[in-house]
Order: structure tokens, then C-alpha cells, then sequence
């Protein structure tokens, strides 16, 4: 994008939260930054449509519909760990990256779950508010020890690994539940790994929560388990609100069920100060500490958590992959930068596709399409071609889409290819079929088809019903390569050629015979229209099947008359050529179709 004053103008980015200012000073040398703290809802939906960047801790709610009023976004970065304040699902369908910084505050969380056992085990909190009441209660304040006793650990991730091993050292027996984690993990970490949640919650004297929240996670400790628990058991919750139940949890610390809470994070936060509601009632509990979703508050943490997301966004807004997405392929930058040049050529086969071989009805938007993509040589050797696959569903919609609004990338390339109806087959072959390319990637596609836009009679043709069913096995190829980083197209259909798919250009089949280039030069010229570089392509394929000259549809019944005899013509111009310039290039002698594509 650029400024009136020719200068490419600087990103903008939006932190409606505290955010440590390290990542923010990396950010702003080349971007610009908007600290603006508490933006309401309706604020936030009226000044995200300027922003490239969103960057948030838990308190900012990305809903679907502050991203759809969004107009630029390409990422939302989540200083911390959880994205449960985040729609992923929808950036996804809108093709916003998510990032987050799944390692930068574990740390803390865990440092702060440790704080909460031992001020739970030995009543800090009330110790310490019935000192500055100018009591002195020893008796009423005992406490217990933690050494010998056994810690439950619900989802043994890298938060609860690390609580794991601090109560290990605390002397604590440590039981874990969670499917997922490895059995090896835990043994390495003197962790006993059991089956189920009912299989743990008999054993434990203290119980803490570790896991995400999940549709799955939610509400997973209610009435029914804690009455599981030993009589007299404690329990934290430094991962999300709703986890354990809130009301559950009042009527069991009630009832002396659970003897003591730790509660760092809460359903709705901060929690309604209604005293009649659970979370109130909880809050005042005497029993219960409560403190206001501190686990990631260090400076430590805020530091480590602010770097991380703040580097990833600028790697997002120079174009490159960053290392934390929660929603897009991850590769590694070696061979992300191996692929680049690669993924600007297939987006352009792709976009080439649709506007040289389905020009003016792209079967992209009716039917369902099937493509193969072929990677020989070199680029079969990558592990991942994912951004391969992006470029080409971009490359075949951008022409027929809303360039603005089409933002298709990585995060989306698969869902708006599944909802549009195109299938892909990737092929690899290490082995090129041909040695003049150190890789060659080939488009072939499997699609009906539809005439170029201009007929040898000036007039659009459309294929009949019949012509349909016939044309379906008809394939269209393109193939292409790459050269000192820069794309070039080896072959259109049938043709042999070597240009780089850059610009607008005139395509125009004709007879291979001579004077082609006068008549269509002068009738350019005419107009006004400048030839900056011009092609010729001699028909050197022989068809895979009954493709006319394009390698497309035969039409007017000339195909099968044409051999070996044609040329394509490709022309790089400076302007748009007019339909009806066009018609008269077709009228000339010898000349069979054009097209006009921009690339
Ligand atoms: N209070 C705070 O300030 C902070 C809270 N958190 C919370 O802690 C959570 C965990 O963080 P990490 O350990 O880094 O995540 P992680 O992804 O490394 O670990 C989560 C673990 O939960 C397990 N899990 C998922 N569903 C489960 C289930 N139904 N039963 C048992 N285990 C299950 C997973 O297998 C995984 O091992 C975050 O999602 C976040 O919500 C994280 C950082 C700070
Ligand atoms: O990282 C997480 O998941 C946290 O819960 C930390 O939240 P915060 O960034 O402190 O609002």
C-alpha cells in the first residue's frame, strides 16, 4: 500500500490491552502502534477496520463480529497462552492468521499454581488479613504440610508438567489425568499417569486443573465429581473460568466436601459483583483465595509473552510464516523461503487458468473442479507444499472474487477450496520428466470448459449441453518454472512458450504463417496500445485429448482442421485491450481467438 507521498505507508497495529512495552518498541521501528485501553465492545468493532494487526491478552473478546467489521486484519496475536477469547474459527474462514505464545508464560502460570497450594495449605491470605486486623489467631490458623500428600494434576500439559515437577520437589506424591499425554512424559517426570478422571479424583488430597478450555473442559468438574473426592480435599483452578463449576464448587466448600479453593480465573471476569451469584458467593468464601487472573503476571512473563507475539507479527506482515500459528501450517523457514519464488508462479498458473481457459463463466464458480498440481524435481522435495496449494486456489479465484475482500492464504486455502467445490491431487516425481528445469510444476485440469470470450465471428460461444458432456474429459495444462526467483510459463496448453506471467497480456492463436505480428502489431498500434514484449509459441504438445489450439474447447468446429500449423502469440501491453479490439484482432486473417489476461 502506499501514502499520497509515494511512501509505502507503515502498518498499523491495535493492543487494547497492557502489553510489556519490549515487543512494542521491536514493533514500532517499522510499524505503528496504538495502545488503547478500555475500548468497549462497540469502540472496538468502530476502529479495527484500520488495523493489520490485533494484539490481545484474555481480556479483549475477538467475536465473529469484530473480525468481520475488520477490513485489513491479518493477525490476531494472543500475548499468552489460551485463544479461547478468540473466534479461531472464524479468522480461519477469514483467512486472519491467530498467533499466540504457547511457552512464554507457562512458567508463571505454574510458579503462581504452587503460590496458590501453599497459601491455601498454610492460610496465608487469612493470616495475613487477621495480622492487619491486629489479631494474633496461631490456633485458629494451622495449616497442613504438602510433603507426602498426593497432587492431582487434570491435563498434563506444559503448564502441569512443570507444577508436576515443583511438587515433586515439594515432596508431594503427583496422579495425572489426560488422554493425551504420553505415558513416557509422565514417567520421566515421577508422574503416575491414570486411565480417567474418576480413576484420580478418590486419590488426591489436592486437585488442580491444567487443561484448555474445550467445549469438552467445560463445566468437567461439577457436583458429580467433586463429590468423587475425598472428603476434605482442596482444589485450584489457574486455567480457565467455568472449568469447575462454580456453583458445584460453592455448595461443596459449603458443605465441607472440598476444604479449601484456589481460584485464579472465573467464568466471567471480573466476576459479577451480584452478591447473590455463585461467583460472588465463591469470591467471599472463607475459604476460598481468589486472585484476579494473575498466573501470566510476572514481568517475566509479560516480557517473554510480548516478544514472542510481536515478532510473529511482523514476520506475518512481511509475508513470511510465523513460528506460533494456532490456526495455519507450520514449515520450516528454510524451505518456506525454498517455496517462495514457487508460490507466486502457481498462484499465477492458477490465475492464468481461469482467465485464458474459462473466460467469461468460470466453472470455479459452478462446478466442482478437479486439478492435478505436479511438482517435479527440486520442489518435489519438499516436505510440506501447503503454500503451493494456498497459491493455487488464490491464483483460481482472485480473477473472479473481490481482490480486496478475497484474502485467501494458508489459514483458509482448504475451506474456501472445499465450500467452492475444487479438488487438488498434489503430485510428486523427484525425477523431472524433462532435464531443463532444475523443478517444473504442471497444472492440469480436469474441468468442463468454455470458450475464450471472443469468437472467430466477434460473438461469445458457449457450449451446448451436449458439447458439456463431451468436454468434461478435455484437460487443460499449464506448466511453468522458476528462474533467478522469478516465474516463468513453459507451457500453455499445447504450446511451447517462455514468458513471464507478469502484467496484462494478449494471447491471441492463430495460423503459424507470416504476417501475423504486422496485422495484429498495427491494429495495437492504432489503438494506442503499446507491445512492451511479445512471444511466439509454436504448437509443440501433442493433445492428451481433443484440446483445440488453447489446449481448450474446440470451437467453431476449426480444432480439428488445426495440426500442426498454429502458434500463440503472447503479447505484454500496456492498457487494457477493448472487446471490440478484440473482435477485430479475431476478424484478421489467420488469427483464430484472443485473450486478454492480467497477471
Ligand atoms: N491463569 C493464567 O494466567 C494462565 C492460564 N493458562 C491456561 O492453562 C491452560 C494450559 O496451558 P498449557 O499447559 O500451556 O497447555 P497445553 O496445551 O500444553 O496442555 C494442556 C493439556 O490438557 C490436556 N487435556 C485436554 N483435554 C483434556 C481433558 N478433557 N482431560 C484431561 N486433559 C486434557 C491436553 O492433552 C494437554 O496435555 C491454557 O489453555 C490456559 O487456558 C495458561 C497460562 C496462564
Ligand atoms: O496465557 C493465558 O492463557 C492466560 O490466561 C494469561 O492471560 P493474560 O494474558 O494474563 O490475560
Amino acid at each position: 500500500m502506499n501514502s499520497s507521498n509515494g511512501h509505502a505507508a507503515r502498518s498499523r497495529v491495535l493492543c487494547p490491552e497492557k502489553l510489556s512495552s519490549d515487543g512494542l518498541s521491536l514493533l514500532r521501528k517499522t510499524v505503528d502502534v496504538d495502545e488503547k485501553e478500555g475500548l468497549t465492545p462497540e469502540q472496538l468493532i468502530a476502529v479495527i477496520p484500520e488495523y493489520e494487526a490485533l494484539l490481545v491478552r484474555s481480556e479483549t473478546k475477538v467475536t465473529a463480529a469484530l473480525l468481520n467489521a475488520a477490513r485489513k486484519l491479518k493477525v490476531v496475536a494472543r500475548a499468552g497462552v489460551g485463544v479461547d477469547n478468540v473466534d479461531v474459527p472464524t479468522a480461519t474462514k477469514l483467512g486472519v492468521v491467530v498467533v499466540n505464545s504457547p511457552s512464554g508464560n507457562i512458567q508463571a502460570a505454574a510458579e503462581h499454581t504452587i503460590a496458590l497450594l501453599m497459601s491455601m495449605a498454610r492460610n496465608v491470605p487469612e493470616a495475613c488479613a487477621s495480622v492487619k486486623a491486629g489479631k494474633w489467631e496461631r490456633s485458629r490458623l494451622v495449616g497442613i504440610e504438602v510433603k507426602g500428600k498426593t497432587l492431582g494434576i487434570v491435563g498434563l500439559g506444559k503448564v502441569g508438567l512443570i507444577v508436576a515437577r515443583m511438587a515433586r520437589g515439594l515432596g508431594m506424591n503427583v496422579v495425572a489425568a489426560d488422554p493425551y499425554a504420553a505415558q513416557s512424559v509422565a514417567a520421566a517426570a515421577n508422574v503416575t499417569l491414570v486411565e480417567s478422571l474418576s480413576e484420580l479424583l478418590p486419590r488426591v488430597d489436592f486437585l488442580t486443573i491444567h487443561t484448555p478450555m474445550l467445549a469438552s473442559t467445560r463445566g468437567m468438574l461439577s457436583t458429580a465429581e467433586l463429590d468423587q473426592m475425598k472428603r476434605g480435599a482442596r482444589i485450584l483452578n489457574v486455567a480457565r473460568g467455568g472449568i469447575v463449576d462454580e456453583e458445584a464448587l460453592l455448595i461443596a466448600l459449603e458443605s465441607g466436601q472440598i476444604a479449601g479453593a484456589a481460584i485464579d480465573v472465573f467464568t466471567s471476569e471480573p466476576p459479577t459483583k451480584d452478591p447473590d451469584s455463585s461467583a460472588a458467593r465463591l469470591v467471599q468464601h472463607p475459604r476460598c483465595i481468589a486472585t484476579p487472573h494473575l498466573g501470566a503476571s510476572t514481568v517475566e512473563a509479560q516480557e517473554n509473552v510480548s516478544m514472542d507475539v510481536c515478532e510473529q507479527v511482523l514476520q506475518i506482515l512481511v509475508g513470511d510464516l510465523p513460528r506460533s500459528a494456532v490456526n495455519a501450517p507450520i514449515i520450516l523457514p528454510a524451505e518456506y523461503k525454498t517455496l517462495q519464488p514457487f508460490v507466486r508462479l502457481v498462484e499465477k498458473m492458477g490465475s492464468l487458468y481461469t482467465q485464458h481457459f474459462t473466460s467469461p463463466r468460470p466453472p470455479v464458480q459452478r462446478n466442482m473442479n478437479t486439478f492435478d498440481l505436479i511438482y517435479e524435481g527440486e520442489i518435489a522435495q519438499m516436505s510440506s507444499t501447503k503454500p503451493l496449494f494456498a497459491a493455487l486456489i488464490k491464483g483460481l479465484m482472485a480473477p473472479i472474487s473481490d481482490a480486496e475482500g478475497l484474502n485467501i492464504n494458508m489459514v483458509n486455502a482448504e475451506m474456501v477450496a472445499r465450500e467452492r467445490g475444487i479438488s487438488v491431487n498434489e503430485q510428486k516425481s523427484r525425477d523431472p520428466s524433462t532435464q531443463a528445469y532444475s523443478s517444473l510444476v504442471t497444472l492440469v485440469a480436469r474441468a468442463p470448459s468454455r470458450t475464450p470470450s471472443v469468437s472467430r465471428h466477434g460473438s461469445e460461444v458457449l457450449v451446448s449441453t451436449a458439447g458439456q458432456h463431451r468436454e468434461a474429459t478435455i484437460q487443460h495444462i499449464i506448466s511453468g518454472y522458476c528462474s533467478d526467483n522469478s516465474p516463468f510459463i513453459s507451457r500453455l496448453g499445447r504450446f511451447a512458450t517462455s514468458f513471464v506471467p507478469e502484467g496484462k497480456l494478449l494471447i491471441c492463436h492463430n495460423f503459424d504463417s507470416p504476417g501475423k505480428i504486422g496485422v495484429v502489431g498495427s491494429i495495437l498500434g492504432r489503438e494506442g496500445v503499446n507491445i512492451n514484449f511479445m512471444s511466439v509459441a509454436p504448437a509443440t504438445f501433442s493433445a492428451v485429448s481433443p484440446m483445440d489450439a488453447n489446449g481448450g474447447a474446440s470451437k467453431d468446429g476449426l480444432a480439428s482442421s488445426l495440426e500442426t500449423t498454429e502458434a500463440l502469440m503472447i503479447l505484454g501491453v500496456d492498457k487494457e485491450v477493448g472487446d471490440n479490439v478484440k473482435a477485430e484482432l479475431v476478424g484478421a486473417k489467420g488469427v483464430l481467438s484472443v485473450s486478454s489476461v492480467t497477471l
